[in-house]
């Protein structure tokens, strides 16, 4: 990447406050116990829901993936960005099929320091639009004999992803006081969800540029690996406003909300703004994983989280069209601010 397109953001540095951001840590090794008892289950439940209600994020440690699993992702990540452009570029995106290798994301139009790869691990998934404004989700996998066990680590990350991402589901149904299933049936095999494996290379002036510009996450949640020595991840905190920054802490994942929960829970929980920054002396990995319902979903607070006292404050929109629209302007540099679920409040 050549350093062309640095140019000045809008950027806050981080609160000074080292480390002591408040982020909740919820262990989450009581589910491991079969069956975990009820007063473990509420109790966890009551954790995850004053995390997301207060911070949007917080830590999970205890949850039982593998380190071996997540260390294969890892170093798959890595081989991959090692190789030549020419090797990357086979596997590049491309509009009507955005997934793969790229290098010239934006975020509310500003260039991001990064190249990342995507997956869809439940694909092929097609999103029809206008005339032949066909989108297809395909996976684009360089060849096996090209990077051996490639494939392979990052389906075994996902699955990982997937079982994790269906507990946090229950305890977030469990702590708004819905059915433990209530949920579920959003992500069955039609789900949407991908993962991203980012790497941000070393910046020459990271504080001219941001790795990822500050954003909310459109899907469900986002269970993200963050380097485990590198940093970056700021969050902008809900009580003061201040960006903080997330430490590492190994053997965890940061967990957030994204807006589908905010408009399900009916502004409940908070989907919270977030970026990653960038150093001048290394490189840093990251794999976000969205977890994200299918295509046709109408997304609209749930009936449970809605009375007479407490109306719905969001008009339900098409998850298709939304994500449709959010891939468009991350793209290509657009004229206009990528879609936001606050334009859909009913009070605005
Ligand atoms: O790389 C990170 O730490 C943050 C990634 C992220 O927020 C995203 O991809 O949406
Ligand atoms: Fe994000």
């Amino acid at each position: 990447m050549d350093d062309a397109f640095v140019q000045a953001i809008e950027y806050r540095p981080v609160s000074p406050i080292p480390q002591a951001t408040g982020i909740p840590v919820v262990d989450l090794s009581p589910l491991a116990r079969m069956p975990p008892s009820p007063g473990a289950m509420n109790a966890l439940a009551a954790g995850v829901g004053a995390a997301c209600r207060d911070w949007g994020f917080f830590l999970a440690v205890g949850h039982g993936v593998p380190d071996a699993t997540v260390a294969r992702a890892v170093e798959a990540g890595r081989a991959f960005f090692a190789l030549p452009p020419e090797r990357k570029a086979a596997v590049r995106r491309t509009e009507q099929a955005p997934l793969g290798y790229y290098d010239a994301e934006h975020t509310k139009n500003v260039r991001d320091w990064k190249e990342v790869f995507d997956v869809f691990p439940h694909e092929p998934r097609s999103l029809a639009g206008a005339a032949d404004d066909e989108l297809v989700f395909v996976n684009k996998w360089p060849d096996d004999s090209e990077l051996p066990g490639f494939r392979a680590a990052l389906e075994e990350y996902a699955a990982a992803m997937e079982e994790l991402a269906l507990k946090l589901l229950e305890l977030i149904a469990r702590s708004l006081h819905l059915r433990p299933d209530r949920l579920h049936g959003f992500f069955g095999d039609d789900q949407t969800t991908y993962m991203r494996v980012n790497r941000y290379p070393p910046c020459p002036r990271p504080d001219l540029a941001l790795g990822l510009g500050r954003h909310k996450d459109s899907g469900a949640l986002t269970i993200l690996l963050q380097d485990d020595d590198v940093g970056g991840l700021e969050v902008r905190r809900r009580t003061d406003g201040e960006w903080v920054r997330v430490e590492p802490v190994r053997g965890s994942f940061v967990v957030n909300v994204g807006d589908i929960v905010q408009v399900w829970s009916n502004d409940r929980y908070e989907s919270v703004e977030h970026r990653a920054s960038v150093n001048s002396e290394k490189e840093r990995f990251s794999i976000p994983y969205f977890f994200n319902p299918a295509m046709a979903t109408l997304v609209e607070p749930l009936e449970e989280m809605v009375s007479e006292e407490n109306p719905a404050r969001y008009a339900s929109y098409s998850w298709g069209d939304f994500f449709r629209t959010r891939r468009r302007s991350n793209f290509r540099k657009l004229d206009v601010d990528n879609i936001q679920i606050a334009q859909l409040r009913k009070d605005k």
